[in-house]
């Protein structure tokens, strides 16, 4: 296992935002947290990416406990890529750039892989307002890839895309996947089951 949650409950204050969630995820697994708005896909998330600390429960990665991790900065610039649904790609940068930004080694070879396995080559020497919003998706996704995590986490990464844009963006989340790397995201979009591995609903802080 890659990933394991054990009874995760989240207050916002004194709001319960999720109710004792057990959550796992395998190597490779492309894994989909769906559920009615308000119902906790975000705070899974977050929480599943150690960005937001449960009120409860705990949590592994490759069976270390989250909580036992010394450098949780290295560990997430390391080992957990980000995508969010708004792509926070940097305006000034070209495309190229901002992916080097992120890098931890900037003349990986990778770099130049990556950008032909999403497919977006041509466009590389381009700012993010000359280029169409599922290939600045696809910019973010190269980003969050650059540093070879094991797992990436998106929220609504197909959020502000269309459905065929959104198609190919699950493409490449599928493809990703079978060379390896664990995806999770969460998403209103049931369209995604015809990629995944697994369906998670949650709904009222439960996993159904
Ligand atoms: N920062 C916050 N402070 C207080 N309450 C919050 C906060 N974030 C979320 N909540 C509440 O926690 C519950 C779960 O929200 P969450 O954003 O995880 O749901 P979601 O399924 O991702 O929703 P959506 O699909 O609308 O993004 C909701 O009742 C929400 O109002």
């Amino acid at each position: 296992m890659i990933l394991e949650a054990r009874g995760i409950t989240h207050y916002y204050k004194h709001d319960l935002a999720l109710d004792n969630v057990d959550f796992t995820a395998k190597k490779g697994e492309f894994i989909a947290i769906v559920g009615e708005s308000g119902g906790g896909k975000s705070t899974l998330l977050s929480i599943l990416s150690s960005l937001l600390r449960p009120t409860l429960g705990e949590l592994f990665f490759e069976g270390k406990a989250y909580a036992q991790i010394k450098d949780i900065d290295a560990f997430r610039q390391k080992e957990i890529g980000f995508i969010f649904q708004f792509h926070y790609l940097i305006g000034y940068l070209t495309v190229l750039e901002n992916i080097k930004l992120a890098a931890i080694d900037k003349k990986s070879p990778y770099i130049d892989t990556l950008f032909e396995q999403c497919g977006i080559e041509a466009i590389k020497d381009k700012y993010p307002d000359e280029i169409s919003g599922g290939q600045r998706q696809r910019a973010a996704i190269v980003r969050a890839l650059v540093n070879a995590p094991k797992i990436i986490f998106a929220d609504e990464p197909t959020g502000n895309l269309d459905s065929h844009n959104s198609q190919n963006i699950y493409e490449l989340f599928k493809s990703l996947s079978q060379s390896g790397t664990t995806i999770i995201i969460a998403t209103h979009d049931r369209n995604v089951s015809a990629y995944t591995d697994k369906i998670i609903e949650v709904t009222d802080g439960k996993i159904l």
